[in-house]
C-alpha cells in the first residue's frame, strides 16, 4: 500500500475547515462527478444501473477521479448517493432514467417496521471499499470527503417515494404523527452516524451532511427535524472522531442558518446559492468556516457572468476561513470547459483580483 506522506492537517481543504484563513481558498464542487462529463457517461454505460456503479469500487473510484484529472480540485468526494442508506435498510430503490429515484414509500409505523439494520454494513461494504481505495489513489495534496444525506432529507425521499415539489406526504407524517416520524428520524440518525463513522475509518478525512430539503420547513419544525437530528448525528461522529470536520449543508435554511450554526455542532457550513456572501461573512463566518455558494447555472452561462459572480464571492468570503464551492450541485447541461475556467480563476486568486 502507498504510504501517505502528507498529513490531512496540511491539506488546504482541511486547514480551511479547521478555521485557517488561506490566501488562496481551496475549492471543490458539489456533484463534481457526473453526467456533464463525457468520461462519466462512458463509464456509466459500462456499469449497468446507477446503483451498480455506486457499488462497484473500481468504477466508483474511476468516476471520483475524473473531475480531479481535469480540474485539480482540492478535495475529492466519494462517488455514491444519499439513497444507498434506505437501500441498505431494505427499502426498494430504482433510478428511473429521466425521472430520478423511485422508492417503495414508508408512510406509517407498519411500513417502518419492515426496514431492518441487519445487513446494513454488509450492503454498504462496497462503499467502504471505494473509500479505502480512494484514500491511496487521490493526489497527495487532495483531501477525501465522505458524505451522507441528513436524516430529514433522506426521510423526505423515503416517505415521498421520489423527489417532490410540495413535500406534502412527508410533512403530513411529521406534523400528524410526530412520534411515529421520530422513530424514522431516530433510526436514520443512528445508521447515518454508523455509516459516516465507517467511511472515516476507511479513510475519509472530512464528511458532508447533505440536507437538500432543509428549507421546506417552518422554524419550529426546522428545529425539531433538521437541527436536533443533525446535532445528535454530529455528536455521534465527534464521540468517535473528534478531529474530523463535519460540513453541514442545510440548503434553503435562510435566517435559520444562524441557529443551525450555533446549535447543530457542525464544523463548517455549506451555503446555498441564495445566501448573500456579505451577510454570511458577518453573521456566519465569524462563528464557523463557510463553503459555497456560486449558482450552478453560472457554470452553464460561463463568460463574464461566471467570472463576476465567482469573483464577488471570493472577495466577500476570502478574508475568513472559506472553501469555494457551488450553492448546489453541478447540473448536467454544464459545459466542461466552463468548469475549467472557474478552476483557473479560483486557483489564481487573489493575484487576479486587482
Ligand atoms: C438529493 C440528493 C441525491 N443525491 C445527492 C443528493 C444531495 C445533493 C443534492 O441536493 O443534489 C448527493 C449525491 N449524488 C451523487 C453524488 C456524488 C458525488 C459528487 O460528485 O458530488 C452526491 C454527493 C451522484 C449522483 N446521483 C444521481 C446521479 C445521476 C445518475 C446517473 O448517472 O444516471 C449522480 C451522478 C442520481 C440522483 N440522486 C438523487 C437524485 C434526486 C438523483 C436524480 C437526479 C439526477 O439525476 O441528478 C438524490
Amino acid at each position: 500500500m502507498k504510504v501517505q506522506t502528507l498529513e490531512s492537517s496540511q491539506k488546504l481543504f482541511i486547514r480551511a475547515l479547521k478555521g485557517e484563513t488561506l490566501r488562496r481558498p481551496p475549492f471543490w464542487l458539489m456533484r463534481q462527478a457526473g453526467r456533464y462529463l463525457p468520461e462519466y457517461r462512458a463509464t456509466r454505460a459500462h456499469a449497468g444501473s446507477f446503483l451498480d456503479l455506486c457499488f462497484a469500487p473500481e468504477l466508483a473510484v474511476e468516476v471520483t477521479l475524473q473531475p480531479l484529472r481535469r480540474y485539480g480540485m482540492d478535495a475529492a468526494i466519494l462517488f455514491s448517493d444519499i439513497l444507498v442508506v434506505p437501500h441498505a435498510l431494505g427499502q426498494k430503490l430504482d433510478y428511473v432514467e429521466g425521472e430520478g429515484p423511485q422508492l417503495d414509500p414508508v408512510r406509517n409505523a407498519a411500513e417502518l417496521s419492515r426496514l431492518s439494520t441487519e445487513h446494513f454494513h454488509e450492503k454498504l461494504a462496497p462503499v467502504y471499499e471505494t473509500v479505502r481505495r480512494l484514500s491511496t489513489a487521490i493526489p497527495e495534496t487532495t483531501a477525501l470527503i465522505g458524505f451522507a444525506g441528513s436524516p430529514w432529507t433522506v426521510a423526505c425521499y423515503m416517505v415521498e417515494g421520489c423527489g417532490s415539489k410540495e413535500y406534502a406526504k412527508v410533512k403530513k407524517f411529521a406534523y400528524g404523527d410526530p412520534q411515529g416520524f421520530a422513530a424514522l428520524i431516530d433510526l436514520l440518525v443512528t445508521v447515518t452516524a454508523d455509516y459516516l463513522n465507517a467511511q472515516i475509518e476507511a479513510g475519509a478525512e472530512a464528511v458532508q451532511v447533505f440536507d437538500s430539503w432543509a428549507g421546506v420547513l417552518p422554524a419550529p419544525e426546522f428545529r425539531c427535524w433538521v437541527i436536533e437530528p443533525t446535532r445528535k448525528l454530529v455528536e455521534l461522529i465527534k464521540a468517535k472522531h473528534p478531529h474530523v470536520p463535519v460540513i453541514g449543508f442545510p440548503r434553503g435554511a435562510g435566517e435559520m442558518y444562524k441557529e443551525y450554526a450555533e446549535v447543530s455542532g457542525v464544523s463548517a457550513l455549506g451555503l446555498d446559492t441564495t445566501v448573500p456572501p456579505e451577510w454570511a461573512a458577518l453573521e456566519l463566518q465569524t462563528k464557523l468556516p463557510v463553503q459555497g455558494n456560486l449558482d450552478p447555472i453560472m457554470l452553464v452561462a460561463g463568460g463574464e457572468a461566471l467570472r463576476n459572480s465567482a469573483a464577488g464571492i471570493l472577495k466577500a468570503l476570502s478574508n475568513g476561513p472559506f472553501v469555494f464551492n457551488l450553492g448546489h450541485g453541478v447540473v448536467q447541461s454544464t459545459p466542461p470547459e466552463h468548469v475549467g475556467q472557474l478552476a483557473a480563476l479560483v486557483k489564481s486568486w487573489p493575484d487576479i483580483s486587482g
